[in-house]
């Protein structure tokens, strides 16, 4: 029988994983998703062409269940899936801060949890989802957990001490690009620039320097050096950014983001 899989609570990041398995060439027929309002139920099935079921269903039926509600909400979640939760399932929380000791101390011992952190580049297949093993998690699971997201993007391992600090940098860390595209796009209004032509000017620059940062195996400090002629525009900008405390913000930030993952799952 092919192997079932079930997004409990496909809001945002379940539907793009949802999306990206059905992109990836699975049968809708092997996907299922859990939601709260019937109107959220509606709008999925007509979408993706999958089944949406309660969780007691999505328990029994699924092989491996991908767990994608909010951190608040993971309490009365597996409220719901404990009992009608078999141990051969793999469970998959893909919750901010949620640690696999504390999903697997409300399902039955021995429960396979395998913790991940996605992103929502899943929705053009270029995420980054960090995978954790629980205590119970073996090397066929984590394969097989690698297998699902790697229909989305990359994958790679660490663990799960790091978890909170990939949640940072990674899960959170394209809302960061685009709030630099929104900065950096009111910087060209403000130079008399149309908003459309700025934003496609940022956007390219953008792409441009991702691939470079991806496919030149150069250090970005040579890479921003190649760019910043002496007596140039490039460090006129360079010295305003190091004047506002640009990196110590991006720094802060970011332990901001570590701290909130920690405190949402009660660990702080
Ligand atoms: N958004 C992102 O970029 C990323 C998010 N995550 C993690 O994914 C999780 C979800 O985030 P996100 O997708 O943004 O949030 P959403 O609010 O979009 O999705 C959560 C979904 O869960 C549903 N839900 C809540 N409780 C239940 C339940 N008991 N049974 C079934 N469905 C339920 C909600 O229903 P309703 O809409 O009716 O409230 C909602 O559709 C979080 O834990 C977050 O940390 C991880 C990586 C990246
Ligand atoms: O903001 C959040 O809490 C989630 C987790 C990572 C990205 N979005």
């Amino acid at each position: 029988m092919t192997h079932k899989i079930a997004v409990l609570g496909a809001g945002k990041i379940g539907e793009a994983l949802l999306g990206g398995l059905l992109r990836a060439g699975r049968q809708p027929a092997t996907l299922l998703a859990t939601v709260r309002r019937p109107e959220r139920a509606r709008q999925l099935h007509a979408r993706l062409g999958i089944e949406v079921v309660d969780t007691a269903e999505a328990a029994k039926t699924a092989d491996t269940l991908i767990l994608a509600v909010k951190p608040q909400d993971m309490g009365a979640l597996l409220d719901e899936l404990a009992p009608h939760t078999p141990a051969d399932r793999l469970i998959i929380s893909a919750a901010a801060g949620i640690t696999t000791a504390s999903v697997e101390s409300r399902l039955t011992e021995g429960t396979a949890v395998v913790r991940v952190m996605p992103n929502t580049p899943a929705l053009v297949d270029e995420a980054m989802s960090v995978i954790s093993a629980g205590r119970h998690a073996t090397e066929r699971h984590l394969a097989h957990a690698e297998e699902i997201f790697g229909g989305v993007g990359r994958t790679m391992r660490l663990p799960e001490s790091q978890q909170d600090a990939a949640t940072a940098l990674s899960g959170s860390g394209p809302a960061y690009f685009y709030y630099l595209v929104e900065a950096m796009t009111d910087a060209g209004i403000l130079l008399g620039l149309p908003r459309d032509k700025a934003h496609d000017l940022i956007v390219q620059a953008a792409i441009g320097a991702s691939v470079m940062l991806r496919d030149s195996g150069e250090h970005p400090v040579k890479l921003r050096e190649a760019v910043t002629s002496p007596g140039g525009t490039t460090i006129s900008a360079i010295r305003e950014l190091e004047k506002h405390g640009v990196r110590a913000a991006l720094i802060a930030a970011i332990e901001a983001a570590r701290d909130r993952s920690q405190a949402l799952a009660g660990r702080a």
